[in-house]
């Protein structure tokens, strides 16, 4: 007799999305096959081989210690222009704040079912905090092998009356601690466009909110069929990523061909820094907002922090003016943040497409 309970994977949805196991609660349980649900069509599957093709490539690593500020500040422009992704070294938070944000995700999820449910959409304490998997498994036809608690930041007494105990203080110390290298890469990238003054109408659209994601990829059993995240570019201004050592996390390279694919490698301390679609439109194309996707991984658990610093709900993003004093055409039209993220919501991930919610033909 299988050890595996037949009811619960006839019936995923249930105990996966409806009950909180997630699929943690899956690989917890030992399958040994992975459920139909979540196998994706070949094309979407990573090949190793074709895929990864052995690249000496990498994304730029950029060391915020630099004493010499203009180079550092080339090198970030240049990377946000050519890569839309980077890592940072030496940029000021703590390893302390970073191990410490890792360990309370696995403590979160060390949580009963029923505890995170409490999470979830429909019974969740604050329209903040939402305990999900996948990405939008309603629209999805095959769903990804994630697990997250997803924490938008409102203010201090919010996040501790309203996240999860688990996790809430790390994770606020966590995005406290980032908003000085936060701040700094707003006003480096801004530089690159000739902006030196960052007004109040500015700082809501680079920076006017932040969430934070604690994602949580169990060990999957048959990793080569499905994805950990599917391809998408992220909607935020910018997002700072942490990753732990396990690796994973694929780069569109933008320079040789469609289907280079690069690995970003895990390096202990360091944040990982993308460009998102926001930042793209603002900056009329010329930051590029670059495609990324996640393996699943048949050996270990993996963990991945993204801090997403996004544009307030209300704000209306378009090409800066500044983008457009020399004489340059806007590339997109004006459009209500929330919309934009609302679009991206309404689908499973696909690559690049939701920033032509915003692209104007000609
Ligand atoms: O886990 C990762 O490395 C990346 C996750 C990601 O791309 C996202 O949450 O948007
Ligand atoms: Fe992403």
């Amino acid at each position: 007799m299988p050890k595996i309970p037949i009811i619960y994977l006839e019936n995923i949805n249930e105990y996966v999305l409806n009950q909180g196991h997630g699929v943690k609660g899956l690989a917890d349980m030992g399958i040994k096959s992975l459920p139909r649900q979540y196998i994706h069509p070949q094309e979407e599957r990573f090949n190793t081989i074709s895929d990864d093709g052995g690249e000496d490539r990498s994304i730029p690593i950029i060391d915020m210690s630099n004493d010499d500020d203009h180079a550092m500040e080339t090198l970030i422009c240049n990377a946000a222009e050519k890569w839309g992704f980077f890592q940072l070294i030496n940029h000021g938070v703590p390893l302390k704040v970073l191990e410490d944000v890792k360990a309370a995700t696995y403590r979160f999820f060390e949580l009963s079912a029923q505890e995170k449910s409490m999470y979830l959409k429909e019974n969740s304490p604050s329209s903040c905090v939402r305990y999900g998997t996948s990405f939008v498994p309603e629209a999805e036809m095959a769903l990804e092998w994630k697990d997250y608690p997803s924490l938008f930041f409102v203010s201090d007494e919010e996040t501790l009356s309203r996240w999860p105990l688990a996790c809430r203080a790390e994770a606020l110390e966590y995005m406290k601690s980032s908003e000085n290298v936060i701040r700094n890469l707003v006003k480096i990238l801004m530089k690159g466009l000739n902006i030196h003054d960052i007004d109040e109408k500015k700082e809501s659209l680079l920076m006017g909110t932040k969430r934070i994601n604690l994602n949580y990829y169990p060990k999957c059993p048959n990793p080569e069929l499905t994805v950990g995240v599917g391809r998408h570019s992220d909607v935020s201004t910018l997002t700072v990523l942490l990753q732990d050592d396990v690796g994973g996390l694929y780069v569109r390279g933008l320079d040789a061909g469609a289907e280079s694919w690069i690995h970003v490698p895990p390096i202990k301390g360091a944040l990982v820094i993308n460009i998102g679609d926001a930042l793209q439109i603002l900056s009329n194309g010329k930051y590029k907002s670059v495609e990324h996707r996640v393996t699943a991984n048949g050996r270990n658990n993996r963990v991945s922090i993204p801090i997403f610093v996004n544009p307030r709900p209300n704000d209306i993003i378009a090409p800066l003016q500044e983008m457009m004093d020399g004489g340059e055409k806007p590339k997109y039209r004006e459009v209500l943040y929330s919309d934009y993220v609302k679009y991206f919501f309404k689908k499973a991930h696909d690559g690049k497409a939701t920033i032509e919610f915003a692209k104007i033909s000609n």
